[in-house]
Order: structure tokens, then C-alpha cells, then sequence
């Protein structure tokens, strides 16, 4: 399956009709139109239709198009759903889930809006329950196309302090990789609140990615550079894949199946993962061009 780059996926409130304009030009991945915590509850009709128009109208490039409806008890899900049900978005990302059961219910309301039976579902996990929940919620679906951190809803329900190394979280983080990893689905990472904080901002995508994030959720421009830095595989690690995979294909040539490089023994998974560098790199070298082809 062709890889599709998300290193950085940033959130905007719908109601900002600004931030939607100015999203067309912004070098992110992808794009999280908010219809849910950060609209006012009197604005939520308002960014309801400045999002259907803005994704309707087009000119995003090469940008994955994500709308955030409102939870699923919310007084605004149906109307929410029914508004982007066909708008043309990439994904509708549901928030507050808690169980396979929500899963099922947000597809079923999807469907009776009338949206395509191809349209993925990206879930928030950014719940305890959720958390807990979290393999048989990743596996309810084939529709399902993403899970997203949300390290702060989960942060203030779990009443933890919020550190530098994110230990409140940490095991929540890497239980939202594994069931995403099983499931053959992408994960993505929470936000970083500190606008000023660089260098925590820089720390925090080292951490995602290590953990195994795709990429990292973003709330202003100005992280979008980092993420694309931190999430994209670096040229050390381009070398390595390249080197590897030569190596690796010359052995087998041979009629071996390991390969020895550079001291290092290389098995066939290790050369699956460098091929899996090598197809991210040109995905993103690819989604480059046509950003400044568009
Ligand atoms: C945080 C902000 C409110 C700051 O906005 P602002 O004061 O306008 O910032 P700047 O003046 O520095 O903006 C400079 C220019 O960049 C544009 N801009 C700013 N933010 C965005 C954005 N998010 N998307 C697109 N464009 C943006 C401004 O319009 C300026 O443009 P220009 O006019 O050309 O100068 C603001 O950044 C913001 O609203 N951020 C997003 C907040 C949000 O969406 N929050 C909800 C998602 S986070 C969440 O819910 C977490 C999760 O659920 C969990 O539980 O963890
Ligand atoms: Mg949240």
C-alpha cells in the first residue's frame, strides 16, 4: 500500500476563517479542521459551514484533509456529520472514543448521512477508557485509517503532572503504537501547548518518533518545520536503509539470507523496514514537488 507522509497534522478551529486560508499555503501534511474543543459552542454552525466550504472549495494540494466533528453525545454530532458526511474530506477524525462500540456507531452515522463507504474514520484516544480499550476500538473497523494521541484530554482526566519526559502518558503512548502497529494503522502524537518551548517542542517529536509516531498533531504554523524534520527519516538513516538493502539484495543473490555490515548482522525484517524509509522518503520528496508545483 503506498505510504502517505503525515509527519505533521495541524489542528485549526473552523470557526478561524484565517487559519482554513491560510492552511492552503502551510507545508503540513495534513490538516485537522476543528469542529470540536477549540469552537465555541456559539460559533459551531459558523465553522461547521466555513469548513464544508473551505474543503469543498479546494486548493489544499497535497494536504490530507481532516475534519474533527464534535463527540458523539455532543448536541452538534449529527448535525456535524451530516455536514461532511460528502464534503470531500480525506477522513472524519472522531474524538472522546471510548469503546469498539462508539466505532461502529460513528461509521453507522457516517453511512446514514450518506458518505462514502471508503471514507476512513481516524479516531482520538484521549481517554482512560479509551486507553484500555484500545485494541478492540483499533481493530472495529477496516475503515479505521488513524489513531491520534490526545495527550491533553487524557492529561487532565488521568490528573498527572505534566513533565518534560511525559510519564503520565508515557505508557498510554506506547500502548496507542502497539494497537496501531497490530492493526496496520498509522499513529499519530499529541500536541505540544508550549508555543515558546522549543526546544521542549523539539524533545517531544525525538520522543514520538521513537516511540514509533507516524508524526505529531500540531496547533500553530511554526511547529510544522520541526515536525517535518523530526518524523522524516534523517540522511544517516537513509544511508543505512540504502546500504542494507544493497548488501542484503547481493546476499541473497548468493543464495544467503543474513548478511553482515559494517559489524551489524542484517536480517530480511531489517531490510523491510529500511525499504519502508526509502518509500516514506520518496513519498515525502514526491508530496515536496508537488507542493511547489501547485
Ligand atoms: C494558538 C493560536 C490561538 C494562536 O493564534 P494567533 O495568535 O493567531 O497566532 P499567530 O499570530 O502567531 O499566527 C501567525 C499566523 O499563523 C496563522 N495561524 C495561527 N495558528 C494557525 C493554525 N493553527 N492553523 C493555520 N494558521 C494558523 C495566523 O492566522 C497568522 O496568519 P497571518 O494572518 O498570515 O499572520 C492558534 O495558533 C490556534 O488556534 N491554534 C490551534 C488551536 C486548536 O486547534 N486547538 C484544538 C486542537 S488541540 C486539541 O484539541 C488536543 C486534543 O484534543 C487533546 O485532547 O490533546
Ligand atoms: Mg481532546
Amino acid at each position: 500500500m503506498a505510504i502517505r507522509p503525515r509527519r505533521s497534522v495541524l489542528y485549526m478551529p473552523g470557526s478561524n476563517e484565517r487559519a482554513l486560508e491560510k492552511a492552503r499555503s502551510l507545508p503540513a501534511d495534513g490538516l485537522i479542521f476543528d469542529l470540536e474543543d477549540s469552537v465555541a459552542p456559539e460559533a459551531k454552525a459558523l465553522a461547521r459551514r466555513q469548513v464544508t466550504d473551505a474543503v469543498k472549495a479546494g486548493g489544499f494540494g497535497h494536504r490530507e484533509l481532516i475534519v474533527r466533528v464534535n463527540g458523539l453525545d455532543s448536541e452538534w454530532a449529527s448535525e456535524d456529520i451530516a455536514a461532511v458526511a460528502h464534503c470531500g474530506a480525506d477522513a472524519i477524525l472522531f474524538p472522546k472514543i471510548q469503546s469498539a462500540a462508539d466505532v461502529l456507531q460513528a461509521i453507522l452515522l457516517l453511512e446514514q448521512a450518506g458518505a462514502p463507504q471508503t471514507l476512513p474514520v481516524w479516531i482520538m484516544a484521549e481517554t482512560p477508557r479509551c486507553i484500555l480499550n484500545i485494541e478492540s476500538i483499533a481493530g472495529a473497523s477496516r475503515r479505521l485509517g488513524c489513531v491520534v494521541a490526545g495527550t491533553s484530554d487524557l492529561g487532565r482526566e488521568l490528573r498527572i503532572r505534566d513533565t518534560p519526559a511525559r510519564d503520565g502518558v508515557f505508557t498510554a503512548l506506547s500502548l496507542i503504537v502497539l494497537a496501531a502497529r497490530a492493526l496496520g494503522v498509522d499513529a499519530i502524537d499529541g500536541v505540544h501547548l508550549d508555543l515558546a518551548d522549543e526546544a521542549g517542542f523539539a524533545a517531544s517529536c525525538r520522543q514520538g518518533r521513537d516511540l514509533g509516531f507516524d508524526g505529531k498533531t500540531l496547533i500553530h504554523p511554526k511547529q510544522i518545520e520541526g515536525a517535518n524534520r523530526g518524523f522524516a527519516p534523517s540522511e544517516a538513516e537513509l544511508d543505512w536503509a540504502r546500504t542494507i538493502a544493497a548488501a542484503f539484495k547481493d546476499a541473497r543473490a548468493q543464495g544467503k539470507g543474513i548478511v553482515v555490515v559494517n559489524g551489524r548482522l542484517v536480517e530480511k525484517l531489517h531490510v523491510d523496514e529500511a525499504e519502508r524509509l526509502i518509500a516514506l522518503n520518496a513519498a515525502i520528496m514526491a508530496a515536496g514537488e508537488r507542493a511547489v508545483a501547485a
